[in-house]
């Protein structure tokens, strides 16, 4: 199912709180209750928390025991869901745009009553979630590398700032690997842009095979990787970075193009900044390069 993308969207044309009055539905609620739910989804522009708020307001429609939402920025799930007997799926158009697909689950029937009840709470809910959905992509596209989907360089200051934090006022861990391909240069110069986009794709695609769902990884232009590792994999944190350089090394693609990877590898310690942090890591990919390249060097 195709949905709604920000960029579909002009954000000078929400309606305004007068024209949303004017729905058909409006007047057929009693209105405290109406103006409540509208009220409340107005208060945050987070999914999730619109999806609970919505999760609330159906269960007093029919008891619940899961609501899921499917966007294109996305799955939510509300919280405390679980599968149950009966399944409920409704398609959120507002202006003939697809938004999302809402999911309930129940112990209980839908029953036509029911249903049409849930579809005047999803009535109520359109405008405030087209406007969650706009600025969650805004905010994607503001984070993410276009080409790879990882995040990008802005995205990685802010996390690496936080991680550094983080660790050391819990007293844990922070790995950074930085990785770098070698002779990347000529796959663009022989094969051209779009060979050299395929390489880069593949090698995003490589690093987010191998890594765990809690690494963090970054690409921060041309052919620079970054990679924060969670306290648990510091231990294990020079076996992560070979397995991730020999990953890209016996790439199919990598290997046609004689592409490799060199990555740089540091741990935090108790004196670092996380400036002197990122030169460590810096200062040992480099030093894997001037190594002869396909290796990893530990600050
Ligand atoms: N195809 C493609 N190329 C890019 C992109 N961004 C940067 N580049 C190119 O990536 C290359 C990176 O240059 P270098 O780091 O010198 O390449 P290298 O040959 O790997 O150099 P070594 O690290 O010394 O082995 C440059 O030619 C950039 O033009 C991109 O998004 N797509």
């Amino acid at each position: 199912m195709e949905y709604l993308l920000a960029q579909d969207v002009a954000l000078s044309s929400a309606p305004s709180y007068a024209a949303m009055t004017k729905l058909p539905h409006w007047s057929q609620l009693p209105e405290c209750s109406e103006q409540s739910l509208i009220s409340q989804l107005q208060t945050t522009l987070e999914i999730q928390q619109q999806l609970n708020i919505v999760s609330m307001a159906a269960g007093k429609v029919l008891p619940l025991s899961a609501l899921s939402l499917k966007t294109a920025v996305g799955d939510f799930i509300a919280i405390g869901s679980s599968q149950a007997e009966f399944e409920h799926r409704s398609v959120l158009v507002l202006n003939q745009q697809c938004l999302a697909e809402l999911i309930y689950h129940s112990d209980y029937p839908f029953t036509p009553m029911v249903q049409r009840e849930l579809l005047l709470l999803e009535s109520e809910w359109l405008f405030a979630l087209r406007n969650a959905l706009v600025v969650s992509r805004l905010q994607q596209m503001a984070l993410k590398d276009t080409l790879t989907g990882l995040g990008n360089r802005r995205f990685f200051d802010d996390s690496f700032a936080k991680n550094v934090q983080l660790a050391k006022r819990h007293h844990e861990r922070c790995t950074l690997i930085l990785l770098d391909l070698d002779n990347f240069k000529q796959v663009n110069d022989t094969a051209g842009h779009s060979a050299g986009d395929e390489v880069l794709l593949a090698v995003a695609d490589c690093l987010r095979d191998t890594l765990r769902a809690t690494d963090t990884l970054f690409r921060f232009g041309g052919d620079e990787f970054a990679i924060i590792l969670s306290e648990q994999d510091t231990d294990n944190a020079e076996l992560v970075a070979r397995r991730l350089v020999k990953v890209i090394n016996q790439h199919f693609l990598c290997q046609q193009y004689n592409v490799s990877a060199s990555a740089g590898l540091a741990t935090l310690t108790a004196e670092q900044t996380g400036q002197q942090l990122f030169s460590a890591a810096d200062t040992a990919l480099y030093a894997a390069k001037a190594a002869g390249k396909r290796t990893v060097c530990i600050a």
